[in-house]
């Protein structure tokens, strides 16, 4: 039985490369954002997002983070214009955090860590499912939005409220009627380059789309992701914390902003 990966010093982001040899790809994620050597792009086009709570299903433990799904069988909950062309279905979000708040988000910013990163996951209707555009090199686009220790975050206290039903790994509950445009920043002003997941498999088919604006979390918010779990009922338990992937070399890959 192969050892499976996590974020632990035996399994974690340095040993990824026995099972998954991409992982020393040309456009691995996440990288530093160095806003100075970014390009503005006048050519880009503002993010689309248009989300319908009613595509919102269920929320679950994997593992490896928390995910919120969503149906996907319709053009409800899309991602259109930015820097990609076509339709992409929003098909999950879920976060990446710390132990504590100095750390946490997978990209960073002139080498700042925020506490945590969100990632909403959209694929390209012009493949069939997920799992097809997956392998694609434009199959995914992935909005990250950071968090940053600030006011509380009411819209995402409705998350962390049903935390209590999926504390350890393989739990899952229904969570329905939730916008996730109200964890967007207020601006959408973005940077955007060629990468992948940033977990195994780690699959070379993203296109980045990073916003510059953070929104606000509280410390004891915070605390609520450490509450969760990477181990499943009946385990020893070990809290889910560090579940980031720090960043990987750029390899003559440009970042665009779509700002000045
Ligand atoms: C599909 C997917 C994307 C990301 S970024 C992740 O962390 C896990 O799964
Ligand atoms: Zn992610």
């Amino acid at each position: 039985m192969s050892h499976a990966w996590g974020y632990a010093a035996d399994n974690g982001p340095d040993k990824w490369v026995g099972n998954f040899p991409i992982a020393d790809g040309p456009r691995q994620s996440p990288i530093d954002i160095v806003p100075g050597q970014a390009s503005y792009d006048a050519g880009l086009k503002p993010l689309n997002l248009k989300y319908d709570p009613s595509t919102c299903l269920e929320i679950l433990n994997n593992g490896h983070s928390f995910q919120v799904t969503f149906a996907d069988d319709t053009d409800s909950s899309t991602l259109t214009d930015g820097p990609i062309s076509g339709i992409y279905r929003l098909k999950q979000f879920h976060f990446h955090w710390g132990a504590s708040d100095d750390k946490g988000s997978e990209h960073t910013v002139a080498g700042t860590k925020y506490p945590a990163e969100l990632h909403l996951v959209h694929w390209n209707t012009k493949y069939p499912s997920f799992g097809e555009a997956a392998s694609k090199p434009d199959g995914l686009a992935v909005v990250g939005v950071f968090l940053q220790i600030g006011d509380a975050n009411a819209s995402l206290q409705k998350v962390l409220d049903s935390f209590d039903a999926i504390k350890a790994k393989g739990k899952q509950t229904t969570f329905s009627g939730f916008d996730p445009s109200t964890l967007l920043p207020g601006c959408l002003d973005y940077w955007t380059y060629d990468g992948s997941l940033t977990t195994p498999p780690l699959l070379e088919s993203v296109t980045w789309i990073v916003c510059k604006e953070p929104i606000s979390v509280t410390s004891e918010q915070m605390a609520k992701f450490r509450s969760l779990l990477f181990s499943a009922e009946g385990e020893a338990e070990c809290c889910m914390v560090d579940n980031y992937r720090p960043p990987q070399p750029l390899k003559g890959r440009s970042v665009r902003a779509s700002f000045q």
